[in-house]
Parts: C-alpha cells; sequence; structure tokens
C-alpha cells in the first residue's frame, strides 16, 4: 500500500487517565488508568475498518483520542499524512471538517428541541459551509440517508431510533467529510433495524467516498460492515487481519474465544463454547507482556520444567483454579486425582505443586496463588515480552497482525487453531435484513 492510499495513520496512540486532581488527590499515589497503550494501525483510503472487543477495553478511548476530542499521552495520529499535533489555524479546521463521528444512542445526540432539518443543517453553520443552500443541501441528505425530505420540518421525538440514526448520519455528512468514526451506531437499535442502517451506510460509503472506523462490540455487526477488523483487549490490539483472514484463520487466542462464543443456532450443537474464564483485569494495573495471558487457554509454558504439553496443561488449570479459589479443599488425594489424574509432574515442578496442595489444605490460598503464579505464570515468555508478530495470511495478501507469542519461532507447542466459521461469507448471523 502505498502512502496515498493511507488516510489514517494511527502510530504507537496511548491514552491514560489520571484519576483525581487537585491538591488533596496530589497527596495520595494517583492510579492511572491505562486506557490505551501503544496501538498502531492505517486505514485506506474508502475502507471500513472495524474495531471490536469487550466493553471497557478502550474502543471509545482510542476513537476520542484519534479525533483529538482527548489528547493523547503519547503517540501520534497522522491524517492525509499530517501529523494532527501540528496543525493549527486554517489547517486544523478543515481537518476537523473531514473527520466527524456518530455515537451509539441516536436519541441523546439530537436536540429535542430542534427539528431535523435544522440539525443537519447545524454543522454546515458551524463551519460557515453552503450559505444560501443549506435547506437545499440538507433535503439532499435526508433522502440520501433513507429519509423522506418531506420530514425536514419534523422534531426528532417523531422518528424511530433507526430513523434518529440516519439523521445522526446525514448530519455527519453535512460538512462532506472523508472519514467518519462509527462508535458503536447500530448497537442500541433493534437486531431488525440493523442491517438496514448498515446496508446505508455502505452505500453513503461508495456514493460519497467515505473511509470508517467501525467500532461495535458485535462481531456479526463487524463481519457485515467491515474490510478489516483489528480486536482489541484491555487497551491493546491484539490481532488486525482482513475480514475473511481474522474470521476464517484467527491467529490470537483471545479472538478465537470472541468467535467461539457468537451464539450459533443450531440446537445439535453440544460443544463447549469458548467462554473466557476469569474477569478482566484491571486497566490501572494490567499484565505484563501479553494482556491476555492471565485468561489465556494456551498460556505457553516456562521452558525450565521440561513439562510435556498435557503435564502444562494440568498445571496451568490448577494454578488457576487456586488463584480463583474454585475447589473445594478438604483432601489432597482428591485434588490429585481433580486436576493431576495422571499424576503430578516430577522434579521442580511436581515439588511446586505438592506445596501449593499442602497450602490449601492448610487454607493458605493466598500463598498457594502467588508460589505458582511467580513459579510459573510470571516465568512464560507471555508475560516477559510484549508479543508483536506477523503472521502469513490463508486468505488475500494484506499484512495479518497478531499479538501472541505462540508466533515467536523458538516457542514449542500448541499452534492458534482456526475455528469454525460463524456464518456465511456475507456475516450477517444475528443482523436481521428489514427495516
Ligand atoms: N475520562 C476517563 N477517566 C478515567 N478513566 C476512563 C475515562 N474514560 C474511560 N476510562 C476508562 O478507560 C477504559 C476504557 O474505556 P472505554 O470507554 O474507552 O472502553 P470501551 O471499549 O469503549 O467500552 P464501552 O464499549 O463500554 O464504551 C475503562 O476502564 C474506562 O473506565
Amino acid at each position: 500500500m502505498t502512502d496515498e492510499e493511507t488516510l489514517l495513520r494511527v502510530d504507537g496512540l496511548t491514552k491514560h487517565f489520571t484519576q483525581g486532581s487537585g491538591f488533596v488527590a496530589s497527596l495520595f499515589e494517583q492510579e492511572t488508568v491505562k486506557a490505551v497503550e501503544d496501538v498502531s494501525f492505517d486505514i485506506q483510503r474508502g475502507e471500513t475498518l472495524g474495531l471490536v472487543g469487550e466493553s471497557g477495553c478502550g474502543k471509545s478511548t482510542l476513537a476520542r483520542t484519534i479525533l483529538r476530542l482527548v489528547d493523547p499521552t503519547d503517540g501520534a495520529v497522522y491524517f492525509n499524512g499530517e501529523n494532527l499535533a501540528e496543525l493549527s489555524g486554517e489547517r486544523l479546521r478543515a481537518t476537523r471538517e473531514d473527520m466527524q463521528m456518530i455515537f451509539q444512542d441516536p436519541q441523546s445526540s439530537l436536540d429535542p428541541r430542534m427539528k431535523i432539518g435544522p440539525i443537519v443543517e447545524e454543522p454546515m453553520k458551524a463551519h460557515g459551509l453552503y450559505k444560501g443552500e443549506r435547506e437545499s443541501r440538507a433535503r439532499m441528505l435526508l433522502e440520501k440517508v433513507g429519509l423522506d425530505p418531506q420530514h425536514y420540518n419534523r422534531y426528532p421525538h417523531q422518528f424511530s431510533g433507526g430513523q434518529r440514526q440516519r439523521v445522526n448520519l446525514a448530519r455527519a455528512l453535512a460538512v462532506n467529510p472523508d472519514f467518519i468514526v462509527c462508535d458503536e451506531p447500530v448497537s442500541a437499535l433493534d437486531v431488525s433495524i440493523q442491517a438496514q442502517v448498515l446496508n446505508t451506510m455502505q452505500d453513503l460509503q461508495e456514493e460519497f467516498g467515505l473511509t470508517y472506523l467501525f467500532i461495535a462490540h458485535d462481531l456479526s455487526v463487524i463481519r457485515h460492515i467491515s474490510d478489516r477488523v483489528a480486536v482489541m483487549y484491555l487497551g491493546q490490539l491484539v490481532e488486525l487481519a482482513d475480514k475473511t483472514e481474522l474470521f476464517e484463520n484467527p491467529q490470537h487466542p483471545y479472538t478465537q474465544a470472541l468467535l467461539q462464543s457468537i451464539p450459533v443456532p443450531d440446537p445439535r450443537s453440544t460443544g463447549k463454547r469458548g467462554v473466557l474464564e476469569g474477569d478482566v483485569p484491571s486497566p490501572i494495573d494490567p499484565p505484563s507482556g501479553c494482556r491476555f495471558r492471565t485468561r489465556c487457554p494456551k498460556l505457553i509454558a516456562p521452558p525450565e520444567y521440561d513439562l510435556t504439553e498435557q503435564e502444562w496443561s494440568a498445571v496451568r488449570e490448577f494454578m488457576r483454579a487456586v488463584d480463583r479459589r474454585t475447589f473445594e479443599a478438604t483432601d489432597g488425594e482428591a485434588v490429585r486425582a481433580e486436576f493431576f489424574p495422571d499424576g503430578t509432574p516430577s522434579g521442580e515442578a511436581g515439588d511446586l505443586v505438592e506445596d501449593a496442595i499442602a497450602g490449601v489444605l492448610t487454607d493458605d490460598w493466598d500463598a498457594a496463588a502467588t508460589e505458582l503464579l511467580d513459579a510459573f505464570a510470571e516465568q512464560s515468555i507471555c508475560a516477559k515480552e510484549k508479543p508483536d508478530y506477523e503472521v502469513t495470511p490463508e486468505h488475500g495478501s494484506n499484512q495479518h497482525y497478531a499479538a501472541c507469542h505462540l508466533h515467536h519461532t523458538g516457542v514449542a507447542g500448541e499452534a492458534p487453531q482456526s475455528v469454525p466459521s460463524v456464518g456465511d461469507d456475507e456475516g450477517d448471523a444475528g443482523v436481521a435484513a428489514d427495516d
């Protein structure tokens, strides 16, 4: 891809929030929420980059930082090759016109006292554009987004949720932008009308040559609209690939878990769905190395113990169960039978496991968990290094980024598996087609 094709370049973008301010807060150690950490990607002209991740993983903060609604802690955003931080005056004003945003809640983003025509005209006025032709442009845009231009004088409450989001679309288009950040634009809408609004957005993209950064937590929505997909976990990008590549050949265990947790409408399917274990850690003190490692079913064994895959799997399960106190510990034999039916490992690893079993039997869960985590989890490459790998794609030729150490050449272990496709190629599972 040439620079000509790149509309937006995000380079090492980082946003930390420091809790509390003022004199009293300054007397205490301040907690820093690491909401976005070292995120980099490009968006090509005319494409839709889908950004997906669980609630709280930093999607909105990333979007707001890209648009400079909040200042970044570190990193840079280049739009049309220009560093946004270095723009001022007329260039900054013109760039702000080119970058618009649509939010999740179509109701609260529309002033209930204003008619929809003037709502659409508002950005034109704010930017001093289209004088003398604002009303005709507003009517034209209402029609383009699928509304009746005759409804120019109606109020937002006279429209359905889907129609109100269409008003928002018309307003975002008012100043003829190149780039629109869409932050969960259909999440608040009934599933039955989501596909209609998404289809309109795709039509508008083609007609107006738009580029979208499309944020959603719903993978079926992401699959419907995206050309490429970026997956975010706890403030960081974990995977980025072409849509087909990401859905058919996911390489990060977090992406795989997300895909496996999409409900499949098949009553015969009894397979265990990929429900993620444990809670998302706090962004105030995120795990070192790979932030997903504390929940990762494929955490890599520390090399020093020379465990078989089966032994490591048992140790990993036991370590997590002790940490989360998910079992009763009254009898050592019962604990061994539950976690190590083939016997505890030999050597140092086995001694550590036996120590931990003794610990939980005397109700010293914290010490047992700390010992196991320090000896095993913290010694894994997953805890020691930030993963950063390019994978050869199986579908298409675009870059496939996967932040998982299973792609490290020195790592022996189970390679990430692809998961079954979750729908047809149009990817409309869960998104109905009618307005
Ligand atoms: N102004 C702020 N001050 C402190 N922490 C914040 C602020 N804004 C966001 N955060 C924190 O940053 C993290 C990321 O939040 P963000 O809203 O970006 O996530 P998200 O993925 O968009 O979630 P959702 O889908 O629920 O909106 C969260 O832990 C959140 O509590």
